[in-house]
């Protein structure tokens, strides 16, 4: 069985409150990046591409229970036959009284649900944590026979929770985010000690553009379980392509076995 995945990360501008538009958009990028040559294995999507950060209107805009946006994309992973790391997107909860979460669902190649998760860490200093509601499960899943996990944007922030997903077995770390200047230094070190410390690949796809006074920087990349940046994107839209092989992941763990050498009745 192969051990390589190309990957295929939609670095796109995100419309503040027009969410027709940014289906469109979104759903016209999916489609370009799908049909590619040579064909992606995953796409990728950045965070809360269907609303941007429209947080006063977010219960209006929020897709209910995130409908519209799985009937798309598992259709477009279907037709394609590509798996979808459908970014994150607000989704109106009927579980949850009709309060919004933060959240990704992937898709395989047939169109399948494979992966749900609700970002843990609500960013303050955007006031997410005023309008949304915060998940409550590391987003751990299976890309076919690839453990797999999922954070967003702030939760790089957070090692442990990067840790127990790579406890749990994920070799790939998947980060859709909106992460906007100044802080590129700290976007770029994050990923890079998360893909270091657990050893496995981090593939982050920021969105481009400028919403009110913020910009986002883009600078979507792909680490390595060395902590090498094997792709990066520029500033602007782009779709970035990379070939990874989780083999290397093994290799790493082999070589400085730092899973084994944990000493977690010491420190946790
Ligand atoms: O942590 C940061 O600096 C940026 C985080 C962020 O923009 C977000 O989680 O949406």
């Amino acid at each position: 069985m192969s051990t390589t995945l190309r990957i295929a990360l939609i670095q796109m501008d995100i419309e503040v409150g027009r969410v027709e538009a940014n289906f469109a958009r979104a759903e016209r990028k999916l489609r370009e990046a799908a049909a590619a040559s040579p064909k992606p294995d995953v796409v990728v999507l950045p965070e809360m591409w269907n609303t941007g950060y429209a947080l006063t209107e977010i219960r209006t805009l929020a897709d209910p229970d995130g409908e519209r946006t799985r009937a798309a994309i598992s259709a477009i992973a279907r037709e394609y036959g590509v798996n979808v790391i459908a970014g994150s997107i607000a989704e109106r909860r009927t579980d949850r009284g009709g309060a919004v979460t933060n959240t990704v669902y992937g898709f395989d190649r047939e169109g399948r649900e494979i992966a749900e998760y609700a970002k843990i860490h609500l960013f303050q200093l955007m006031d997410e944590h005023l309008h949304l509601e915060a998940g409550d499960k590391p987003g751990h899943f299976a890309l076919g026979d690839i453990p797999a996990g999922v954070m967003i944007c702030y939760d790089i922030r957070f090692p442990e929770l990067a840790r127990k997903l790579a406890l749990d077995g994920a070799k790939v770390l998947f980060v859709p985010a909106e992460w906007p200047h100044p802080r590129l230094h700290h976007w770029r070190t994050l990923l890079q000690a998360r893909a270091i410390e657990n050893q496995m690949y981090v593939v982050a796809c920021n969105r481009s553009g400028v919403s009110g006074a913020t910009h986002f920087f883009g600078h979507s990349m792909v680490i390595d379980p060395w902590g090498e940046v094997i792709a990066e994107a520029g500033e602007e839209e782009d779709v970035l392509y990379a070939d990874i092989d989780l083999a290397l992941t093994d290799e790493v763990r082999g070589r400085i076995p730092v899973f084994a050498d944990r000493r977690p009745s010491v420190y946790e």
